[in-house]
């Protein structure tokens, strides 16, 4: 079988917000690659054997005294490197150029000129007539003032004079702009030339070949062991559910708990769809009534999400106990979740967003973890589960937190909001699907504030509850813009929720981003 991490680009983090996208860029045209921290113990590199270096762009300044920098190891590979920006300008620095601070920032969309041949550009042109111009978006204080020797000036704006830098014969490149943003019109054509036409990768990272390798790998891990999968029904349990079930068949048991707390019908439709659909093992825990009284009373959101979670892990330990031979836990851990942990770890200074998953199992459970997807990102996941047979709806569904409505009723948690929320999310996601909204937002629910408000219905006083409405769009979850919904479609959602649900008499949008409002309420 083919080796599908043989050929891999190393990025270097300077702590950029766009170092995932980078990543993210390669691997849609087929080639692996991984992020490090800037300052990953640096003999690792050698041993990792990366095809080519990636320097990213960071936050800081060359300028700056301890300012990071690119370890030498990594010049010193005997791989093509490419710095990005920040990675450009330590590449500069370091390789005996010089970085000036304190010019104009240039930030956005800029007209580069390329003044010399270089192999990152090879035919590359967005505009007709010579020389080849390039729409690039820029990020930047600083710039390269003097290239280091051995380099050549490849392109130049007419403000900034050095834009680009190459040395062919070292096969080293730096660029001021950002391939990786789809603002640069050529800038994925870019990344492409330096992963497979100068660095030589193959394109092997396909989702075909994703689940074959991680099919393997799973058998080789576990043996003839059984797995315990806790399938929420999201998008990442069900194609870990999708590819172990394929890996290992019968030997594999999902739990689906019902928390009482889900969208409306999910416990239904998540049974139809693996248990009648896929066949596969699914025990579904009716588990309402224990996370109703668990809850009951206490208002604090952090009280709450701490109440689930450990429902959650005493159930799994519950069911693991009663099949005979499970030696392994399954998790949907994604590879946002690991970097972010990666960079806790080396102490960065990225935005951390607290993972909900059952990694906070109690030692004396004893299960060892199988996390088939911990090297993807969602879209990735999602391509995965697409090939796996799942269905598009399901693939391509909004995420939704592990504490469900628990976190979209505010404060206390009772059964009869519940009802009343899963319903007015129900004819939210209706609205949203039927005007083809729902794909156009990254995720949209109803919250229930616990609030009387006065209405009249059908000449009556109403004293009623109030339902928001939040749509967001987002690539990483991270930070989020409130979606601008057509004021028509808000209409028909406010009209139909008013109407149709017995005890709301007021609806409201929440016009927030994030930061600094967060996607959930709570
Ligand atoms: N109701 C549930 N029953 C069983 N396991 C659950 C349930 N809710 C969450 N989990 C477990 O917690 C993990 C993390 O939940 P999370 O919401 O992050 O992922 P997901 O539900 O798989 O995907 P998505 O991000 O699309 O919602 C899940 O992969 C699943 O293993
Ligand atoms: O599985 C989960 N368990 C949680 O405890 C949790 N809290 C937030 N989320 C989801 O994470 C994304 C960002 O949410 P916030 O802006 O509210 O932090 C959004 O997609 C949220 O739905 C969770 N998912
Ligand atoms: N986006 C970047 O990498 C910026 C690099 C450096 N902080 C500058 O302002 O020039
Ligand atoms: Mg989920």
């Amino acid at each position: 079988m083919t080796d599908i991490h043989s050929d891999k680009i190393l990025i270097l983090d300077f702590g950029a917000q766009y170092t995932q996208l980078i990543a993210r860029r390669i691997r849609e045209f087929g080639v692996y690659c991984e992020i490090w921290a800037w300052d990953h113990d640096p003999a690792e590199i050698a041993k990792y054997a990366p095809k080519g270096i990636i320097l990213s762009g960071g936050p800081e300044s060359t300028t700056e005294k301890d300012s990071p920098r690119a370890p030498q190891q990594a010049y010193d590979a005997g791989v093509p490197v490419l710095g990005i920006c920040y990675g450009m300008q330590t590449m500069a620095m370091q390789l005996g150029g010089a970085v000036e601070g304190g010019h104009h920032r240039e930030f956005g969309y800029a007209e580069v000129e390329v003044t010399a041949e270089c192999a990152l550009f090879d035919g590359l042109k967005d505009h007709a007539g010579s020389p080849p111009r390039l729409d690039v978006w820029m990020s930047h204080g600083d710039r390269v003032t003097a290239i280091p020797e051995g380099f050549t000036v490849t392109a130049r704006t007419d403000s900034v004079p050095i834009i680009a830098m190459a040395d062919e014969s070292r096969r080293m490149y730096g660029v001021q702009f950002h391939p990786e943003v789809t603002h640069t019109k050529s800038g994925e054509a870019m990344l492409r030339r330096f992963a497979v036409d100068i660095c030589g990768c193959e394109t092997l990272w396909t989702a075909a070949n994703i689940i074959e390798d991680q099919i393997a790998r799973v058998r080789e891990q576990v043996g003839e062991d059984e797995i315990l999968l806790g399938l929420s029904g999201g998008v990442d349990s069900s194609v870990v559910a999708a590819l172990l079930h394929k890996a290992i068949g019968e030997r594999l048991t999902c739990v689906f708990v019902d928390t009482g707390l889900l969208r409306w019908q999910e416990g239904d439709q998540v049974m139809a769809m693996f248990a009648e659909h896929m066949g596969v093992k699914v025990i579904r825990v009716n588990a309402a009534d224990r996370y109703f009284n668990a809850l009951a009373g206490v208002n604090d959101p952090e009280a709450k999400r701490k109440i689930i979670g450990g429902l959650f892990i005493e159930i799994f330990e519950e069911e693991s106990a009663k099949l005979r031979n499970v030696k392994w836990l399954a998790q949907g851990t994604i590879y946002p979740d690991v970097i972010e942990s990666a960079g806790s770890k080396t102490g960065k200074a990225h935005v951390i967003k607290s993972h909900h998953n059952v990694g906070g199992l109690p030692e004396h459970m004893k299960l060892g973890l199988v996390e088939p997807l911990r090297e993807l990102f969602k879209d990735e996941v999602r391509r995965i589960g697409v090939e796996l047979g799942l269905p598009r709806e399901m693939v391509y569904r909004h995420p939704f937190p592990g504490p469900g409505l628990g976190v979209r009723i505010l404060g206390e948690v009772k059964r009869e909001y519940a009802e009343l929320l899963a319903q007015a999310d129900a004819i939210f996601i209706d609205e949203l699907r039927k005007s083809g909204w729902y794909d156009k937002t990254s995720q949209a629910f109803a919250v229930f504030l616990p609030v009387k408000s006065v209405g009249v219905v059908g000449d009556a006083r109403a004293y009623e509850w109030v339902i928001a409405l939040r749509a967001v769009e987002t690539v990483d979850f991270m930070t989020a813009h409130w979606a601008h919904l057509p004021y028509e479609l808000l209409d028909d959602c406010s009209r139909r929720i008013i109407n149709e649900l017995r005890g709301v008499s007021r609806v409201v949008y929440d016009i927030s981003g994030k930061p600094p409002a967060t996607i959930e309420w709570e």
